[in-house]
């Protein structure tokens, strides 16, 4: 029987759309899938989304939509997304699924017939924001750390998970199995909430503040809260606990989130599991944040980054690599398509990329594109320690791998790939060839393409996409999906087949500094009739447009086309004038909302000063001013 791989990733909460952060948690989790199944393990890899709750009603509401309309949507935005990142899991779960929903009231019925939940009367200081009770100690100031704003105090009777009485379990457990969380500093920061005691779990929320939910079995004036719903999402998609998925999978289950999500994961799940009777998870593996200018990237702050915009400018297998090379897992990094640029233009364009064309393109200069046969023992000073380079790599990468130590992992092969590059300039082939050492050359030019199978090989569970590319280039077209066995010995490259020529792997990028200081030319106007070029957004920026309201509006004398308008926008007026006469009698003006581009620097027309300057269309009709379809407070800013 093989060995068993479980990988989690956390289920996204559907109040807004993926962004690069859950892109990065589900292609790590996807990395080590691939890399479990390269090792031959049956592997059984899960995402999906979350979707109960008062900010999924209130998120609903904003857009009018019914609540289950509105997570339809943006579960499927989600599960849309994972393709175009060559994610490969196994199951998409949604915790409105009706077997998470049965799965959901057996484990609290189990819990609750075992006498770990309660009910009590409950006074506590809540967030609504956070949708939670607040103790003092974690408020900041008086204040929700997260909201900035002062809980309200409210009495309530819920239900309670007895979470307290398994404190000094799990104290023990994390001591006896000493990467059960991990990497350590997080280990580190569990063990130090188990120092404090532990409280009780609310479990419940009254349906009279929250029909969006799982009815309790027990008491169906109440509905599940967040963490018996969410996390037992881990167990229902395997059937849990009757489903043959359960009985295979579940012994090896591990968990990858960020750090914003420890505490649930690294003490209530396990606590909830032990009470339930179910072993608990093998590892949880948490990483943490990215960083837009030293800020987390989270969709309550809006600074994301579209995961689907940065694959189609860069390709997936790019934007996969930049995230796993470039952040330490478990610590923050910080993004930028600078930095992202500069690794695809070092590692990818110059080093692999580099080495893979001259190879083959020497291949072709010397054998017409066949592979050569090396020459075993006559020429075994050619190898220049690169057989025990490449052991060493793919050492070191199964050792990283399981360890999610993803940027390690790939230092280990980029280091091979540097050492192949070098042994091309050590060896000279040219050299060889010219003075008819086609022994020596044989061998060196079959090291170079068996180091390329090598390689290809590690990246896959990285670059997918790449990887096959690679190997069809190489003649390896069968050698899908890669074994790591065969990644360990050298030779295993036929000889004699030709190979087609070679292609750019990844083109280089331009960037500022590499191009000269002239401005790049403007794009051609996609067949708009007097179209502009084009603009960032900064030069969007710089224009303070407002919605203005008009109060007063009057002819001015001598002039045809031109209206003198008062213009509110709340905290002041301004005096526009506007060549809108021959379309809008001064009447008709009054009480219409406007959009006004209020620093404008003042001018006057007609000896008249203008402060302003009201956008209009030009259209087959006359002039239409901009107008909003809903009433908007006079001075808004309009964007
Ligand atoms: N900045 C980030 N860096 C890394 N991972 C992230 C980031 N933001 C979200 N994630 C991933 O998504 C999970 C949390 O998902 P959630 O839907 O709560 O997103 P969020 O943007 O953090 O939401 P919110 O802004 O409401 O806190 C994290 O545990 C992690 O897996
Ligand atoms: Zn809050």
């Amino acid at each position: 029987m093989s060995e068993v791989f479980y990988i989690t990733t956390p289920i996204y909460y559907v109040n807004a759309r993926p962004h690069l952060g859950h892109a990065y948690t589900t292609i790590a989790a996807d990395v080590a899938a691939r890399f479990a199944r390269m090792q031959g393990k049956d592997t059984y890899f899960l995402t999906g989304t979350d979707e109960h709750g008062d900010k999924i009603v209130k998120a609903a509401a904003k857009e009018d939509k019914s609540p289950r309309t509105y997570v339809d949507a943006i579960s499927a935005e989600f599960r849309k997304l994972w393709p175009e990142l060559s994610i490969t899991h196994d199951q998409f779960i949604r915790t409105t699924d009706p077997e998470h929903i049965r799965v959901v009231q057996y484990l609290l019925q189990k819990i609750y017939d075992a006498g770990d939940i309660y009910f009590s009367e409950y006074e506590g200081l809540y967030c609504y924001g956070c949708e939670r009770f607040y103790t003092e100690k974690e408020l900041v100031d008086g204040k929700c750390p997260d909201h900035l704003t002062e809980p309200e105090k409210i009495q309530e009777a819920n239900y309670f998970f007895r979470m307290g009485r398994y404190q000094e379990w799990l104290v023990d457990y994390i001591h006896k199995n000493q990467d059960f969380i991990r990497p350590e500093r997080y280990r580190n920061e569990i063990l130090a909430f188990l120092r404090e005691p532990l409280e009780d779990l609310c479990i419940s929320r009254p349906v009279s503040r929250l029909q969006w939910g799982i009815p309790l079995p027990f008491d169906d004036r109440f509905v599940t809260y967040v963490w018996f719903d969410a996390l037992t999402n881990y167990v229902s998609a395997l059937g849990y606990p009757e489903g043959d998925k359960f009985t295979t999978y579940w012994p090896a289950a591990q968990h990858i989130v960020a750090k914003d999500i420890i505490k649930p994961h690294g003490i209530y799940w396990p606590t909830m599991l032990k009470a339930a009777g179910i072993p608990v998870y093998t590892h949880l593996n948490v990483h943490g944040y990215w960083n837009i200018a030293e800020t987390k990237m989270s969709k309550s702050l809006g600074n994301v980054v579209d995961p689907l915009a940065m694959k189609n400018t860069y390709g997936s297998d790019t934007f996969r690599y930049f995230l796993m090379r470039e952040m330490v897992f478990g610590l923050d990094a910080s993004f930028s398509e600078e930095a992202l640029v500069t690794r695809i233009n070092a590692d990818l364009a110059n080093d692999i990329g580099n080495l893979f064309s001259r190879v083959i393109a020497m291949t072709h200069k010397y054998y017409g594109g066949k592979v050569p046969a090396p020459h075993g023992t006559k020429t075994a000073s050619m190898d220049f320690g690169l057989k025990a380079g490449a052991l060493q790599a793919t050492e070191t990468f199964e050792e990283q791998m399981p360890l999610m130590a993803f940027h390690k992992a790939l230092m280990a092969v980029w280091a091979f790939i540097g050492q192949l590059n070098k042994y091309i300039d050590a060896t000279a082939p040219w050299e060889l060839q010219k003075n008819g050492q086609q022994a020596e050359l044989d061998t060196v030019m079959y090291n170079l393409l068996e180091g390329l199978r090598i390689v290809t090989g590690l990246i896959s569970p990285v670059m997918p996409e790449t990887s096959v590319k690679m190997q069809q280039h190489l003649g390896l077209e069968d050698s899908q999906p890669v074994r790591l066995e065969t990644l360990k010995q050298w030779g295993c490259l036929p000889s004699g087949h030709t190979l087609p020529k070679a292609i750019r792997l990844f083109p280089r990028i331009e960037t500022k500094t590499d191009a000269d200081t002239t401005p790049p030319p403007p794009p051609a106007p996609r067949g708009l009739k007097d179209a502009k070029p084009a603009i960032g957004i900064e030069d969007v920026g710089r224009m303070d447009l407002r919605v203005g309201h008009i109060i007063r509006a009057e002819a001015i004398k001598k002039s045809e086309k031109l209206l003198k308008l008062q213009v509110s926008l709340g905290e002041e007026i301004r005096q526009v004038v506007a060549g809108i006469a021959q379309d809008y009698s001064p009447e008709s003006l009054i009480g219409l909302q406007v959009t006004l581009v209020a620093n404008l620097k003042p001018a006057k027309l007609m000896g008249v000063r203008s402060e302003g300057m009201i956008l209009a269309a030009n259209g087959e009709n006359g002039l239409c001013l901009a107008s909003f379809d809903r009433p908007v407070q006079a001075g808004s800013i309009v964007k």
